[in-house]
């Protein structure tokens, strides 16, 4: 059997169970098959003295038949390569922002830097039959350099972020040097039919490229294959979480401490792709619209720090502290309090308790690559008597899950329509509904995600496979 190379910017000790859903079904995936898995470190380090960027401190360590072999980046590069191009370009474009992207022209060096540093370390620990799988927008190139320096493997590459149409992407300077780094694949894997298709416009209007029988393409002498591959989550292992004591503690405080009231649960990290401002928002708009859920409406809203060195993210933070003060405020009794925001991690070990105890979740992105708490919220209700998903229909989810109430989360009015809906949703409709959200959740889960993915890289005609989504 092939052995597997997993490259990711973060990497995560799989023999740790709180990885997260992504980082759970790779580390099972590479502890079955054994495997690489390379990334970066996590640490930012300054150059030894005489030292530039570019050059990196290596580190190896062997957790079960998983080898982690990670590398630090210099301030330099970690500023160049994920604060500013990915972080700073191409996140706000994928994300549909245009008006966010900081087109900084020196980023763009130390993201193709940082990329050729991967590949020139990653390389000789290569051999002849591995199948490589490298993921999200952070290693775009990673493929085409590690191709520049001979290496010929399957090489398969999944982006986790929506694939925006041709004309906004093509504002990235550099646009078609990413998209000719993706034909370099063998495999390119996206969330969505939108995706897909978005990709496909794109090699087809700018690169002319051909397309073939089935997933395949004919672009720059060689043959690639595309499709949707919507992530999923490992079922089994967040009903595992939601029996342990500490989502069960969760569960009980949360139940006793609402027990008069509805509650309406958020969990994000605190990024304007999340649409957070836009819920709250649409929160007030629920309020003012409809006087029944004064006292008897509460709006947990769990806000995770991310990437607080990037300047678009300190607006958003002074912005939702300003509207959680507000609604309290304005809405708020002596004994009631609309809104309770958290601006801190929740360990994801509590979260099934907190989604359980909840009528309805509020997943209401601006766009999103998939949205796994969607997900995670709909497995961990009780069949008998579940919550209700509130989900925009500008997540990735969104094309799976529509037995969810999709809403527009810039019209706050019509948000707040559903959420009202949410709340005085019949026993035997919400029924049908999870049932419908649960078993979509079950058949396309994580592990559906990696072998399918995996099995198609490892295809040599991919036209027997064809794309994937329509073999659903
Ligand atoms: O690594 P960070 O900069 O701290 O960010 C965390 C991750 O955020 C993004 O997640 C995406 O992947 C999810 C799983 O496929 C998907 O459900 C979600 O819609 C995406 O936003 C990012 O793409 C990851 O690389 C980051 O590690
Ligand atoms: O305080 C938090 C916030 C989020 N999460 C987890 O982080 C992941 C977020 O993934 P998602 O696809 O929803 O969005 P992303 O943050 O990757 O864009 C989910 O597994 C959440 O359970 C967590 O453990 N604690």
């Amino acid at each position: 059997m092939a052995r597997l190379v997993v490259v990711s910017n973060r990497v995560a000790d799989p023999r740790k169970a709180s990885a997260g859903g992504l980082a759970v079904a790779l580390a099972e995936f590479l502890n079955s098959t054994g495997g690489i898995w390379f990334g970066w470190s996590g640490k930012v380090v300054e150059p030894a003295e005489g030292g530039r960027a570019g050059e990196a401190q290596m580190h190896s360590q062997q957790a079960g038949p998983v080898k982690l072999v990670t590398l630090d980046l210099s301030r330099e590069d970690h500023d160049a390569y994920y604060l500013g191009y990915s972080n700073g370009v191409l996140w706000p474009v994928c994300h549909y922002r245009l008006d966010l992207a900081d087109f900084e022209a020196s980023d763009i060096q130390g993201y193709r830097r940082v990329n050729q540093l991967f590949a020139r370390q990653l390389a000789p620990l290569l051999q002849p039959d591995d199948i490589v799988w490298v993921h999200d927008y952070h290693l775009i190139p990673l493929g085409s350099e590690l191709r520049a320096l001979g290496c010929q493997q399957r090489i398969g590459f999944f982006l986790h972020v929506p694939l925006p149409p041709p004309p906004m992407f093509a504002a990235i300077p550099g646009h078609d040097w990413l998209m000719k780094g993706l034909c370099s694949y063998d495999l390119v894997g996206l969330q969505s039919q939108a995706d897909h298709a978005h990709f496909c416009q794109y090699i087809q209007g700018e690169f002319h490229a051909q397309s073939l029988e089935g997933a395949q393409w004919r672009v720059f002498n060689r043959t690639l294959c595309a499709g949707a591959y919507p992530i999923g989550i490992d079922v089994e292992e967040f009903n595992a979480l939601a029996e342990a004591p500490e989502a069960r503690d969760m569960y009980e405080r949360m139940k006793r401490e609402y027990s008069r009231r509805k509650l309406l649960v958020g969990v994000d990290r605190l990024d304007y792709s999340k649409g957070l401002p836009h819920r709250l928002k649409a929160f007030r708009a629920l309020l003012q619209n409809y006087p029944d859920t004064h006292r008897s409406a509460t709006l947990i809203q769990i806000a995770s720090p991310s990437r607080e060195d990037v300047g678009a993210y300190t607006d958003i933070l002074h912005e939702l502290e300003s509207l959680c003060g507000s609604i309290n405020g304005n809405y708020g009794e002596l004994d009631w309090m609309p809104v309770r925001y958290i601006h801190r991690t929740v360990a994801r070990a509590r979260l099934p308790g907190l989604y359980r105890a909840s009528q309805v979740a509020l997943v209401t992105p601006l766009r999103d690559g998939m949205n796994l708490v969607a997900k995670e919220f709909v497995v961990a209700q009780d069949p008998e008597d579940p919550g209700v998903l509130v989900l925009s229909r500008f997540a990735g989810a969104a094309e799976q899950l529509k037995e969810a109430l999709l809403v527009n989360p810039y019209d706050s009015e019509g948000t707040a329509e559903a959420i009202h809906l949410a709340l005085q949703m019949p026993l035997e409709e919400r029924r049908e509904r999870h049932r419908a959200l649960l078993a979509v959740c079950k058949r396309w889960d994580v592990h559906w995600w990696c072998d399918t993915f995996l099995e198609d890289l490892g295809t040599t005609h991919a036209q027997e496979s064809g794309t994937p989504w329509l073999r659903l």
